[in-house]
């Protein structure tokens, strides 16, 4: 008895198990069912986001065509002087570039300042003339403290001036300045200013991140030369440019056939070579050349044929400059790696991309920046490990799936192809308004034309430039496009700015 009912006891304990192995195997296939049902769903909400990402920024060929033409018309209306024209087409008062390989007169020690990003630059060149051209140039590069881009003039220029000064400092004997002569400097300074000569210029607003007091309206030339008196440093101011311009000056010159420059870095910005006839704002002298460089400050552009996502317009929403510079948000540095972040951030709140928790570094602003963005786009290993390491780093998740890191790529893929497509708009619009665009009707033989490109998003972010210039070669078909040339003009823009300063030197006609 006590055995049967052992064993009954033993058999009913068995058949207890037996029904909990029963039970827990349906548990856990309904778990199971449940959850791959969840998967499912969360796979769907993931794939609807994207399928909303690749619509709203898709960029297709006649939408471009579209954008150029809008950008035409603006870049008329801002030659014209129109109030409300979105492109400035600022007259740089640079009537006449540097002549070209087969010339280049332009000879002594000549300084540059670069101020118009995250770094800025000083510079030194001692221009050897037609023989020895650049005959030796340094510079150092310095970064801007992020309190100082948001601070006071004041301490801006002193901070810039200083780092001149001790520059200046270590010039060395391969360096030449004639005896009883002053210093000269080009400065380059990229942002929106109403140039009232060669020389000097009103701040129109701040862009890319600066929000200084007391600048807007004020003459940099004047500001800049007043905090170099502070340090004690003699030198004198003898061109102000603009980084664009400062990039035209240096790509022509090296190739006579350069006819604009692009500056896609941190923020993005064009200028080219317009005909003084052809911009009716101009009221003085037809200059002798015929010709004026024209910046175009195109990061102002905004169409409605832009394509515009909720992203972007959220960002631009909580900008330091909302509803301005909107062609510039959906291109430059600064802002790729921002947009890449908000659609993550989107999916892992609506699809839990990351896991149930959304993490907490992926809310922060700007904590994903462009070459962070670059380098998980690039990473080819099979197993994405560099984009990996990097969500890691930037997102602080440790594991993340394949899958999630093929998600990131792609919209990585999305949000820089857009970028580039919209970038190279811009310059078959420019190539337009010159009527570089197609071939020749009349039979004689397509020009060649080379539009210098400087930034480091044009320069590191190899995706993004071989994405732009195979756009461009689309937008103007095989022939137009087998005449021009895209070329990478490094720092052109500070050698530029030596140059201008060298043309506009106050001991030019003693040179
Ligand atoms: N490896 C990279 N990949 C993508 N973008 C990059 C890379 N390196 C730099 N950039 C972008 O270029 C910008 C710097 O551009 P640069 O022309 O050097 O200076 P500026 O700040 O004066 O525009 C950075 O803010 C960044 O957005």
């Amino acid at each position: 008895m006590g055995k049967a009912a052992a064993v009954g006891t033993a058999v009913v304990v068995c058949a207890a198990v037996g029904t909990a192995v029963v039970l827990g195997r349906r548990r856990r296939r309904r778990d199971a069912e449940l959850l791959g049902a969840a998967e499912a769903e969360r796979k769907k909400k993931v794939a609807a986001v994207i399928e909303d990402v690749e619509r709203t920024l898709a960029t297709p060929t006649a939408l471009l065509r579209g954008i150029s033409d809008a950008l035409v018309l603006e870049m008329e209306r801002g030659l014209r002087g129109d109030m409300h024209s979105q492109l400035k087409m600022l007259i740089s008062y640079v009537d006449n570039l540097p002549t070209g390989p087969s010339v280049g007169d332009e000879h002594g020690l000549f300084y540059a300042l670069d101020l118009g990003g995250t770094n800025f630059r000083v510079l030194r060149v001692q221009l050897g003339g037609r023989e020895k051209r650049v005959a030796k140039q340094q510079y150092q590069e310095v970064s801007i403290p992020p309190h100082l881009m948001v601070g006071t003039s004041l301490e801006l220029f002193d901070f810039i001036a200083a780092v001149l000064a001790k520059f200046v400092e270590t010039e060395g004997d391969e360096f030449h300045l004639p005896m009883g002569r002053q210093r000269e400097l080009g400065f380059t300074f990229s942002f929106p200013v109403n140039q009232l000569s060669i020389s000097s210029g009103t701040l129109i607003k701040w862009t890319k991140g600066f929000s200084i007091n007391g600048t807007v309206g004020e003459d940099v030339v004047a500001e800049l030369s007043k905090a170099m008196e502070r340090q004690g440093l003699d030198m004198k101011v003898t061109a102000l440019v603009n980084d664009t311009v400062g990039t035209l000056a240096g790509g022509r010159y090296m190739d006579n056939d350069v006819v604009a420059a692009v500056i896609l870095g941190t923020g993005t910005n064009a200028a080219y070579v317009e005909h003084a006839n052809a911009i009716p704002k101009w009221t003085g002298l037809l200059p002798k050349s015929g010709n004026m460089v024209i910046n175009t400050e195109w990061g102002s552009f905004k169409s409605d044929k832009l394509p515009l996502s909720e992203y972007d317009k959220a960002l631009d929403f909580e900008s330091l400059n909302p509803g301005e510079q909107i062609y510039e948000k959906l291109i430059s540095g600064m802002y790729l790696g921002e947009i890449v972040r908000r659609i993550l951030l989107k999916l892992a709140h609506d699809a839990a991309l990351f896991g149930d928790v959304v993490p907490a570094k992926l809310e922060l602003p700007f904590v994903l920046r462009t070459p962070d963005m670059s380098a998980m786009h690039h990473d080819a290993s099979h197993d994405l490990k560099i984009l990996g390491s990097k969500l890691k780093d930037i997102v602080g998740v440790a594991d993340t799936s394949l899958e999630v890191r093929y998600i990131t790529r792609h919209i990585c893929d999305i949000v820089a192809e857009r970028g580039a497509r919209l970038a190279a708009a811009g310059i078959y619009g420019i190539l337009k308004k010159l009527g570089r665009d197609k071939v020749p009707t009349d039979g004689s033989p397509m020009q060649r034309t080379v539009v210098a490109l400087d930034g480091g998003l044009y320069e590191h972010y190899k995706k993004f430039s071989s994405c732009l210039e195979a756009t461009l070669s689309d937008l103007l078909g095989d022939e137009a496009s087998s005449s021009l040339v895209a070329k990478l003009a490094n720092d052109g823009s500070g050698i530029g700015a030596a140059l201008l300063a060298a043309s506009h030197s106050q001991y030019a006609d003693i040179y």
